[in-house]
């Protein structure tokens, strides 16, 4: 159970208090430190807690050789094979060293692969990169989040005036979505189906609708997620409401796919109007952590009410301590949230609590195949 769930007697918090200050009083020390290194049975924790320290001092070298790498396609271009550095460095408008460089770096990074005397291919992480193309949409949009953090105190003191990522999303600048134009919602209407068939994947794994008649998507972007379940329950008939510029996207793209003789699509706003009935499931999919805890409240029920009984809600999101032992994807979104200006990510066990507050029974969280992609909840109206 998580320690924020837990309720420990005093007895039991002042030991454990005990013990964490003079472990903390011990790993502070100059000299403890100096005798695990040279001492061979610790020697390996050591090693490992000066690793992980200082990847956390290079993340941002880390992430900014990756963007590099994005904004210059390098990955698309070493699909076929090696290049050398001077092809490499050529179409990049950069001297041959500054490309090795770069190479040297994404190698080291697991990115790229030296392949013989200055010829690079890729390597193990470039090459599952190419296998997710949302990964490379994610890391291009990273540019409004990282100037937002160039001064992380300004973010977190509410002094930004920029605040490139609250725009970037506009929904949490305008709740009711009334004065957004298309200009405002195709960026990250097209970075979410970007970033959709690995969390369509993860999710429709974990719960097909096979059983199911109707799907209601909400928050459903440009209907990627609907075409995903479409293809994966034929029988299904498919619903999506969304802020009428996003609306709008998504009637086109279903149009496209061949779906419009599946599919409803409701403009509005959940803040604002009730959702339409008639589907026997809804889903969230990361809807719910762009929002503070009372819309949450609001929403949940609203989604109970355009359910029958027996209805199924479906959430899908990234939720905090779902991915075992290191919990960057928790660091990650705490921050990215605050950045956007609303919203949290939250554990299972606090959606659990939002759920049943909101009347839903049989709450079940269900394995995913990546937790950290997404994790998902049912719950029965
Ligand atoms: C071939 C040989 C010899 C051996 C094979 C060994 C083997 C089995 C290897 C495994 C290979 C494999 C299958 C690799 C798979 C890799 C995968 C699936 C990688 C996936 C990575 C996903 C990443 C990095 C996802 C990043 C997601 C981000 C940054 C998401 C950001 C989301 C945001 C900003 C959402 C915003 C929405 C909002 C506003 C919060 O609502
Ligand atoms: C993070 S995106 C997720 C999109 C999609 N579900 C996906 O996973 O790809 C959140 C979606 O919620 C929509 N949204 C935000 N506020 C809304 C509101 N008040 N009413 C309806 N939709 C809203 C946004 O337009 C956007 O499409």
């Amino acid at each position: 159970m998580p320690a924020a769930l837990r309720h420990d007697t005093p007895a039991v918090t002042r030991l454990r208090d005990r013990w964490r200050g003079w472990r903390d009083a011990l790993l502070a020390s100059a000299s403890f430190q100096r005798w695990a290194a040279a001492f061979p049975l610790t020697r390996p924790i050591a090693r490992r807690r000066a690793a992980e320290l200082f990847d956390l001092c290079a993340g941002f070298v880390y992430s900014q050789t990756l963007a590099a790498c994005v904004q210059l396609d390098l990955f698309e271009t070493l699909r076929g094979g090696p290049c050398n550095v001077a092809a490499l460095a050529s179409r990049a408008a950069m001297s041959p060293a500054a490309m090795m460089s770069l190479c040297e770096a994404a190698s080291a990074l697991q990115l790229l692969e030296r392949r013989g005397a200055a010829h690079y291919g890729l390597g193990p992480l470039g090459a599952a990169l190419l296998g997710n193309p949302g990964i490379a949409a994610m890391v291009r949009h990273h540019a409004a989040l990282y100037a937002d953090l160039g001064d992380p105190l300004a973010l977190l003191r509410g002094q930004d005036r920029a605040r490139r990522l609250a725009h970037y999303w506009p929904y949490a600048l305008d709740r009711s979505g009334a004065t957004l134009t298309r200009d405002d919602v195709a960026p990250y209407t097209a970075l979410m189906a970007a970033s959709q068939p690995m969390i369509a994947d993860v999710v429709l794994a974990a719960y097909p609708l096979s059983r199911h008649r109707c799907l209601l998507d909400v928050g459903g972007g440009d209907g990627s997620f609907l075409a995903a379940a479409a293809r994966a329950a034929p029988q299904l008939q498919l619903k999506l409401f969304d802020l009428p510029e996003v609306a709008a996207i998504a009637q086109e793209r279903l149009t496209k796919a061949g779906l419009a003789d599946r599919v409803t699509i409701s403009p509005g706003s959940f803040y604002d109007d009730p959702l339409p009935t008639g589907a026997d499931v809804i889903s969230l999919i990361r809807v719910v952590h762009d929002h503070d805890d009372d819309a949450v409240a609001r929403l949940l029920a609203k989604v109970r009410a355009a359910l029958p009984d027996h209805g199924v809600l479906l959430l899908g999101e990234p939720m905090r301590e779902a991915s075992g032992g290191s919990d960057g994807v928790s660091a990650y979104f705490e921050i990215y949230l605050r950045a956007m200006g609303q919203g949290r990510p939250r554990s299972a066990a606090r959606l659990r609590e939002l759920l049943n507050i909101a009347g839903f029974s049989q709450v079940r969280v269900l394995r995913t195949r990546i937790p950290m992609i997404a994790s998902v909840i049912v719950a029965n109206s």
